[in-house]
């Protein structure tokens, strides 16, 4: 009899064991949905801004614990603004079809059109434009582009047949310059660079064209490979969560249809237990006990049968489950990662100068305003300098853009070589860089820029089997108590017009 009881104790203790098994996975699964949502939710920062504030109050939640059945709520709000992002992009890419589309009809219509020109506008209305589809950092640059090609389109449209009001160098410029923003990868990169060194100055407007309208093809095939990766992501982050949110619903309803039967289990053993044990003390002869205890405990033995099944059961569907979000999960993190990793490149080569490398003006302003911001709290020294390469546009008109372009490079990277560490220096724009030295007083500051001023004129530019040189005017200022960037933009700009007046190669200080 006490045999059996301790029989029955054990099984009992082993059921309970297997319970705690079951409940300490559960638990484990949902620390790690946990986990994910809150690391899924601080991935997806900075990609809008709505986005961000509602997946800081999902995150909020998951802080306090709330259930994961009221999470609901929270997914069905990330999961709107997902499907809005895309909404967003597919407007402004009916948008920019539009545009591009009217601007290539209207082109196709004017008589004239080199035959080149015009097979390339046939198959870029006819292909490309098809496929063309919308990124923010691409989209003003393209409108930009297609205002060119209007401007160009109309200058043709006006000019009688003189060879000389065909050639319009002012929107070479602006072509070329435009040009020159555009930062694209490998074989784009070369290939813009290959357009950018035929546009001359004495091109004809029919010439522009063409170079315009391979610039406008180069750039929507950027466009559509950028949108693709963006898209891509954005529909497996949408279906993830997705998922997600079907697999927390059906574990819990799952777990709470199997804790009603548990329990009615428990209550069944429990009471039979209790039913065993009074009336083994009111039986009245061994044998009547035997029979009892036997028919007892063989009920007993079926329900801890169904209960191990039971549990059997919970412990495969969760492990299931489980295994199943997990790969997921990390799924859906390395493609988090490398959309993560392009957008940080992205983001990094929108701040570089596509034609020197250096930082563009878009890093400056945003150096400038930290640097200002800080000098405001600590009042240290920082030197800022103005410079501008002399007679530029002489070097353009006798050596070619090209040779412009290359004398640039050559005077960017001297410039970035001669400067120390902690300097930061940025093409603002032309032939225009700026430099923010901090840590530096305008006193101290005259001697290195006097240096970098020698050391552009020593280099020995050599066009045309000719030696060149090439000289740099510098205006500089310090930051100084209740400036504004503009301010001291303002004077560092008065310096350097100085330095122009008095004759250029030249570092004049404005205190
Ligand atoms: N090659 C090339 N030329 C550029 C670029 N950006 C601007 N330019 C040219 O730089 C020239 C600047 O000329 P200006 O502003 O008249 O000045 P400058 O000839 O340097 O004369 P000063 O500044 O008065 O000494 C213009 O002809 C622009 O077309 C570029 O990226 N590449």
């Amino acid at each position: 009899m006490q045999q059996q009881h301790d029989v029955l104790n054990k099984k009992l203790k082993q059921a309970i064991d297997a319970r705690t098994v079951v409940e300490d996975a559960r638990k484990h699964q949902v620390e790690v949905l946990s986990q994910f949502a809150a690391k899924l939710s601080l991935s997806c920062k900075g990609l809008d801004i709505e986005l961000d504030n509602r997946l800081a109050k999902f995150r909020n939640a998951l802080k306090k614990g709330v259930k994961f059945e009221l999470l609901t709520p929270f997914i069905d709000d990330v999961l709107g603004l997902l499907k809005q992002q895309e909404t967003k992009q597919m407007a402004l890419q009916r948008e920019l079809n539009e545009s591009v589309t009217d601007a290539g009809k209207q082109l196709q219509k004017v008589r004239g059109l080199p035959d080149d020109a015009r097979r390339s506008l046939r198959y870029l209305l006819d292909h490309e434009l098809n496929n063309i589809q919308s990124n923010h950092d691409f989209v003003p640059l393209l409108s930009k582009l297609i205002l060119i090609y209007h401007q160009a389109l109309q200058a043709k449209l006006a000019t009688t047949n003189t060879a000389e009001a065909q050639i319009r160098p002012e929107l070479a410029t602006q072509l070329l310059s435009l040009a020159n923003d555009l930062v694209l990868e490998d074989e784009s990169a070369e290939q813009i660079k290959t357009i950018k060194s035929k546009i001359t100055h004495n091109d004809s407007v029919d010439d522009l064209l063409d170079s315009a309208l391979n610039i406008i093809s180069i750039v929507t095939r950027n466009m559509s490979k950028e949108r693709q990766s963006a898209q891509s992501f954005l529909i497996s982050l949408n279906q993830t969560i997705e998922d997600l949110h079907h697999s927390i619903v059906s574990t819990s309803k799952h777990s709470e249809s199997l804790s009603a039967e548990y329990d009615t289990l428990n209550k069944q053993i429990e009471s039979k237990i209790k039913n065993l044990h009074t009336q083994t003390q009111q039986a009245t002869s061994i044998s009547s006990l035997k029979e009892l205890v036997e028919e007892e405990l063989k009920s007993l033995s079926d329900d801890l049968i169904a209960k191990e099944k039971l549990e059997q059961t919970e412990r495969e569907n969760l492990l299931a489950s489980f295994n199943d979000i997990n790969s997921r999960i990390s799924h859906l993190e390395t493609k988090l990662s490398t959309y993560k990793q392009r957008l940080n490149e992205q983001r990094f080569k929108s701040l570089l100068d596509g034609l020197t490398k250096l930082p563009n003006r878009a890093a400056f302003d945003e150096r400038f305003n930290h640097e200002f911001n800080l000098f405001n709290v600590q009042e240290s020294d920082i030197t800022f300098v103005v410079i501008d390469v002399d007679h530029f546009k002489s070097i353009n008109d006798q050596y070619g853009h090209s040779a412009g372009d290359k004398t640039l490079q050559v005077i960017a990277k001297a410039l970035q070589k001669s400067i120390r560490k902690s300097d930061f220096i940025s093409r603002y724009g032309g032939e225009e860089f700026v430099l923010l030295m901090s840590g530096m007083s305008i006193e101290n500051a005259a001697v290195p820029l006097e240096k970098l001023r020698k050391t552009i004129q020593g280099i020995p530019f050599k066009f045309k089997n000719k030696q060149v040189e090439i000289t740099i005017s510098l205006g500089a200022t310090q930051l100084k108590k209740g400036d504004t960037p503009l301010i001291a933009f303002d004077r560092a700009d008065e310096a350097l017009y100085k330095a122009k007046n008095e004759g250029r190669n030249k570092v004049c200080i404005s205190k």
